[in-house]
């Protein structure tokens, strides 16, 4: 399937979502998250700091954040930063997001598991998102462990049509789904 056509699909199917279907999807995909061994491991992690129509990290990222370091992208250009997670220190970004302040910026190779949004993914890993191409150039040079969240229907059965430049997760989460990619 073509990623406009996912990208009106999904954003239809979001609006019929209650707060109630929110909270335990959410629940429900970071409690599978937390049992992975990667999730488990890791110390250094990159997070999203979720927008009202993704999978909400917020609940998520409160329960660990004095366990793990966590870390935030924050928009520069074409191009994501990454800073240290501190819920003092954010300040309303591009795209209405929240993300930190200062000039603490990581180097991308210093994290060791990427939790990335994203409109879709199908079962070979392949992952829709908004269409600028952050995620995609951020993970191109990152050798973390990436592990994509969403909703059930985010996942595509029928696949989804990939260019060169997209970077496969290598876990899928979504409530009733927890798919393991393997690498050839
Ligand atoms: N929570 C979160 N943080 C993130 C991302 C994300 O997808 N989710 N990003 C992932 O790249 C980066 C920011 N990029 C973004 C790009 C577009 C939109 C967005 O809201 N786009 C609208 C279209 C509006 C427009 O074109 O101006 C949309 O998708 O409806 C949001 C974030 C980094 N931080
Ligand atoms: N590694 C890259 N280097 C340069 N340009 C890239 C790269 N990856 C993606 N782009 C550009 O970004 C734009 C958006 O790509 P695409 O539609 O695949 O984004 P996406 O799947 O929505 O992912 P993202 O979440 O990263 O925005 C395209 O014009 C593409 O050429």
């Amino acid at each position: 399937m073509n990623k406009d056509d996912i990208r009106r699909r999904i954003k239809a199917r979001k609006t019929m979502l209650d707060a109630a279907e929110k909270n335990s999807a959410a629940e429900k995909v970071f409690s599978i998250l937390e049992k992975t061994a990667a999730f488990m491991l890791a110390d250094r992690i990159l997070m999203y700091h979720s927008l009202p129509d993704e999978l909400s990290t917020h609940k998520f990222i409160d329960r660990w954040a004095s366990k793990k370091h966590f870390y935030l992208p924050r928009v520069n250009g074409v191009n994501l930063d990454i800073l240290p997670y501190d819920e003092t220190r954010l300040s309303l970004g591009s795209f209405q997001i929240e993300e930190p302040t200062g000039d603490d910026t990581t180097d991308i190779n210093d994290i060791e598991l990427i939790i990335v949004p994203a409109v879709a993914y199908d079962r070979q890993g392949n992952r829709v998102g908004r269409g600028k191409g952050y995620y995609d150039r951020l993970l191109t040079g990152s050798k973390a462990t990436k592990i994509g969240v969403g909703y059930d229907f985010q996942l595509i059965e029928e696949g989804i049509d990939t260019d060169p430049h997209d970077v496969r997760m290598d876990v899928v989460i979504t409530e009733s789904h927890h798919i393991v990619i393997r690498r050839k």
